[in-house]
């Protein structure tokens, strides 16, 4: 299970993004996340992946709470999570060949022995011919970039996957393959999935359960009458 209880997480001033969200993930469950521009999803996702420390609250992987985020974090934790965001171009390292671009998590916790079979193997999953793994990320197209992202947050087979507006750039033909990627990975290893967007019929379509931001926010309390200071005649 992937918990959030009452978190509040912002980037250091003196109002956080949001306050006191509480939202779960059960094993093997796709959840939908919709909300407005700006309202704080990519905040909460980070935070769920464990890149993005909050400032209060509580976030539990199956049962232990998490301590420690980004480098600071357990491997084992933080290997348990393949994260897809928006923009597939701030998020490749755009020196690497797509092959590398895949292989870099493997790399990163030194398991390399394999390493070119299985990014043959989820280069042809996600739909990358092999032409287009020795090209750099200038050199393939948003869509194709986005696939090796996806190949890149599968490489690890983890065991949640956090798609940030994965598809918000993409056609309509790919959204739709790699939606199915996603799935057919869920299907085979019962992966749990937090997927963000602004879509409601592709999250209603793609999840279990679509949870409006509004209904996670605990609204500011409203002033009992009398307390009001605005003052009249002035
Ligand atoms: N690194 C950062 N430093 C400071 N403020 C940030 C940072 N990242 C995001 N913010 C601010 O936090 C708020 C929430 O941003 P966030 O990206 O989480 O919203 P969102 O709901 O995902 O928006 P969108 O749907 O447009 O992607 C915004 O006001 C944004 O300007």
């Amino acid at each position: 299970m992937l918990e959030l209880r009452t978190v509040t997480a912002g980037y250091g001033g003196n109002t956080p993004v949001f306050r006191d969200v509480s939202l779960s993930v059960a094993p093997g469950e796709a959840v939908g996340l919709l909300g407005p521009s700006g309202c704080g999803k990519s905040t909460l996702a980070r935070v769920a992946a464990l890149l993005h420390r909050p400032d209060a609250g509580t976030l539990l992987l199956d049962g232990t709470p998490v301590r420690h985020w980004r480098h600071r974090a357990p491997r084992e934790q933080r290997t348990a999570f393949g994260v897809v965001f928006q923009q597939a171009r701030l998020s490749a390292d755009p020196r690497l060949a797509l092959a590398d671009v895949i292989a870099e998590p493997l790399r990163a916790t030194g398991r390399r022995e394999g390493a070119a079979d299985r990014v043959a193997e989820l280069a042809a999953t996600v739909g990358l011919t092999a032409d287009l793994l020795s090209r750099r990320p200038h050199e393939v197209s948003d869509g194709q970039l986005q696939r090796a992202c996806l190949a890149r947050a599968l490489v690890l087979r983890p065991r949640w996957l956090v798609c940030d507006e994965m598809t918000a750039m993409l056609d309509a033909s790919t959204t739709a393959a790699l939606v199915r990627v996603v799935e057919d990975y869920r299907a085979e290893t019962g992966a749990g999935l937090l997927a963000v967007g602004h879509d409601r019929v592709l999250l209603d379509r793609w999840c279990e359960r679509t949870v409006d931001w509004a209904t996670l926010t605990t609204p500011a309390p409203t002033p009992p009458p009398g307390t009001n200071k605005v003052r009249r005649g002035n």
